[in-house]
């Protein structure tokens, strides 16, 4: 299988181009694996038409060599879908070898063991270079950003993540803090400066769409898909249980996994909407800075191996860990094939979607529609792991 090799030297902390000349071809060269083509991205958007270009030269199946962040495969797959025709189809296989900030993908597939043990970034590619080699297929989110007019919908592709309200705004303000705090303290300041905001938005969710039942420790169909906001908190993942390696916020996608395919594709999505507290009864700031505390502490859950989704309201100011009988969820985790968020038109910070980092802007009176698929362009991708 032609074997393509391909590094962010920028991304994380900058440390690929020491690690894929030390270690990934040499490691490569060692089992025998002469890459077909080695190469390094030198501006944003680069890693795409380098993959594309490659892709078009090749008749089967590729293995793709891939030290980058996050960041860098969105760019690969967002490539794919505006490309159209690429001229290729057929299964594009990914050995990651994370290198980025965040890492959310690997360390979804390869969770740390402890934050002392300094991670090994190598199980991917030992997974490609093993005698039977096994991969796993990524599930794509699609978001199309309509709107009033009838012109072509504005869209964007996510392996990781699609989000609006606090984690959107989150990644738009964090990437202005970027250059002076390059690891990932920088998301949880710009969190601080956003955590007593409300987005006002409608949502409707696409079936099939089941949500978590706590009690019981399982998934039941939604009495309805229609949710009515204002909300604090939507995000939605494909692929991953987590965010960092420590930030487990949709863990239900390891402990729970959705069905394999041929089963329709599927989004874990987390919801916070905090007029559900039955201690709130107003959008006041001081209802809004009493709400934000239980958001902190909710939203901290998910740093203690994903506690928040089975925390519950309970007496007055108090979240209760384990949750009783009766008592209201925080968070409703719903499990669907997609989702349409409607800002409202007076909200503007609402209009924020964030696709995998990407920022998108919903045009005015528009929407944004967020759909789970198995391939994009007649192309699917999977993962060494
Ligand atoms: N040579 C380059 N110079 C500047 N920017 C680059 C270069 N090559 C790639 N990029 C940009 O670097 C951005 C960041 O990369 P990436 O997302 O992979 O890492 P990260 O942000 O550090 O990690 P993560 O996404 O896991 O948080 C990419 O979106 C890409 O546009």
């Amino acid at each position: 299988m032609p074997l393509f090799v391909i590094y962010n030297p920028v991304c994380g902390r900058g440390e690929a181009t020491r690690l894929f000349n030390d270690t990934v071809i040499p490691l490569l060269k060692e089992h025998g694996r002469e890459p077909d083509k080695v190469e390094v991205t030198t501006h944003a958007g680069h890693a795409g038409d380098l993959v594309i270009d490659f892709l078009q030269s090749a008749k089967g199946p590729v293995s793709i060599v891939l030290g980058s962040g996050d960041g860098t495969l969105h760019e690969i797959l967002y490539a794919f879908q505006a490309a159209r025709t690429t001229g290729y189809i057929g299964d594009v296989n990914l050995a990651l070898v994370p290198c980025g900030t965040a890492n959310a993908l690997y360390s979804s597939l390869f969770p740390p063991q402890s934050a002392d043990a300094q991670p090994d970034v190598l199980l991917s590619l030992h997974m490609l270079l093993s005698e039977s080699p096994s991969t796993r297929p990524l599930t794509l989110a699609i978001t199309s950003l309509e709107a009033p007019g009838g012109d072509e919908p504005q869209s964007s592709i996510s392996a990781v993540v699609t989000s609006t309200a606090l984690h959107a705004s989150i990644l738009h303000d964090s990437e202005a803090l970027r250059a002076a705090h390059p690891g990932i303290e920088r998301f949880k300041m710009a969190a601080q400066q956003n955590i007593t905001r409300w987005y006002s938005a409608s949502v409707r969710f696409l079936p099939p769409c089941s949500i978590y039942r706590a009690t019981d420790n399982q998934f039941v169909p939604c009495d309805t898909t229609d949710f009515a906001g204002p909300f604090v908190y939507f995000l939605s993942t494909v692929n991953v249980d987590r965010l960092e390696p420590f930030f487990r916020i949709t863990p239900l996608h390891a402990i729970i996994p959705p069905p394999a395919r041929p089963e329709p594709p599927t989004l874990d999505v987390v919801v916070v909407r905090p007029l559900r507290d039955k201690s709130i009864h107003d959008n006041s700031l001081d209802s809004r800075e009493q709400f934000s505390r239980k958001c902190m502490t909710v939203l901290g859950g998910a740093y203690q191996d994903g506690a928040h989704v089975k925390m519950t309201y309970g007496e007055g100011d108090q979240v209760s860990q384990g949750g009783g009988q009766g008592e209201e969820s925080v968070v409703e985790y719903i499990r669907c094939r997609g989702w349409e968020w409607v800002p409202d038109s007076a909200d503007e910070t609402a209009h924020f979607v964030c696709a995998d980092g990407e920022i998108l802007h919903i045009r005015p009176d528009g929407k944004a529609v967020c759909t789970a698929v198995h391939e994009v362009n007649g192309c699917s991708f999977h993962v060494y792991a």
